[in-house]
């Protein structure tokens, strides 16, 4: 069993007894209450420059206990005036220690928009992420057969939320596509081995067509990091363990946009294998991918609903 599995596990149990004490009926009533949702992938993509996602993190299955957080709303507001570009919320309890009174309560502080952190399986998760307020929500490609992925990004999109997929190589990063993702996320952290890996970034973001945003996730220790990142065109980069562990997480978070503040443009490839996104039909879910340098989408693979490894 990887970690991955162990955590997803854990996330499942958790789920099933939420989904006993509330009926999903109630939890799309809170969510129509919530107002609306911003649409994100522009705000994320930012003018210019290398943006920070800034995340409220406790615990990771990593490192263990990061940092106590008796007030996740006091973290987001230091992090909103360092310029963040949004907000992270981890709500996972098990390994992270997080709950969706996090995100609440960071909600209820910050304008900026706010990310669900977590392991989504399923649409219930989704309309809790509405319900407390989330602008955006992170689906993993790696923890998603393909047909399920397809669905909860049209479902995310149907309910307001920016949905956030994360890859971590350049086979997830076609299934994401092939899902219609039009924000990827390139994690360093493998999340079968914990290993972080800097240089994935740079190998997985060529692939990905320029309208789609991309976000270097994990494994950022500093300004230097954001710096290399914002060189490879990251439009932004998601940052957790260092804004917790450093003590100063206003002046950490300014730092580190700072830093990102000369972003160069993707270098996208057109090499053969290089991927582009052809947009879904209305109401059509799947997408499918061509070869770029393929100028007849007629000749286009469709991949939505493929198994995959
Ligand atoms: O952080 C972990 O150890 C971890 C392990 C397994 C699955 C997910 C994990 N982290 C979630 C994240 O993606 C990070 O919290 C986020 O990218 C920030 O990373 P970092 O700056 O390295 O804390």
């Amino acid at each position: 069993m990887t970690v991955l599995d162990d955590i997803v596990a854990g996330v499942r149990e958790d789920l099933d007894e939420r989904r006993r004490r509330l009926p999903v009926r109630e939890l799309r009533d809170r969510a129509s209450a919530a107002g609306p949702a911003r649409d994100c992938a522009a705000l994320l993509r930012g003018d210019a420059g290398t943006g920070v996602i800034a995340e409220v993190k406790r615990s990771s299955p990593s490192q263990g206990r990061l940092a106590d957080i008796p007030s996740p709303a006091s973290l987001a507001a230091a992090y909103e005036a360092g310029g963040a570009r949004a907000v992270s919320v981890l709500t996972e309890r098990r390994r992270f220690g997080g709950t969706l009174a996090d995100l609440d309560a960071v909600r209820a502080r910050v304008r900026v928009p706010v990310l669900r952190k977590d392991f989504v399986l399923g649409d219930y998760q989704l309309w809790e992420a509405r319900a407390h307020g989330a602008d955006l929500v992170l689906l993993i490609v790696a923890a998603l057969e393909q047909p399920l992925l397809a669905d909860l990004v049209a479902q995310a999109a149907e309910i307001g939320l920016t949905p956030l997929v994360e890859v971590h190589d350049a086979g997830e990063a076609e299934r994401a596509l092939a899902a219609g993702a039009r924000v990827i996320g390139v994690n360093a952290r493998d999340l079968r081995t914990l290993e972080v890996d800097r240089s994935a970034f740079g190998r997985v973001a060529p692939l990905i067509p320029e309208d789609v945003v991309t976000i270097a996730e994990s494994g950022v220790r500093g300004p230097d990091d954001v710096t290399a990142y914002a060189r490879q065109g990251a439009h932004a980069v998601l940052v957790g363990t260092c804004l917790v562990t450093g003590g100063a997480p206003r002046e950490a978070v300014r730092a580190l946009t700072a830093a990102g503040r000369d972003r160069t443009a993707r270098p996208t490839t057109t090499a053969p294998g290089a991927l582009t996104s052809v947009a879904p039909a209305p109401g059509d879910p799947s997408t499918a991918t061509v070869p770029s340098g393929d100028p007849n989408p007629a000749a286009a693979t469709t991949t939505a609903g493929r198994p995959h490894p």
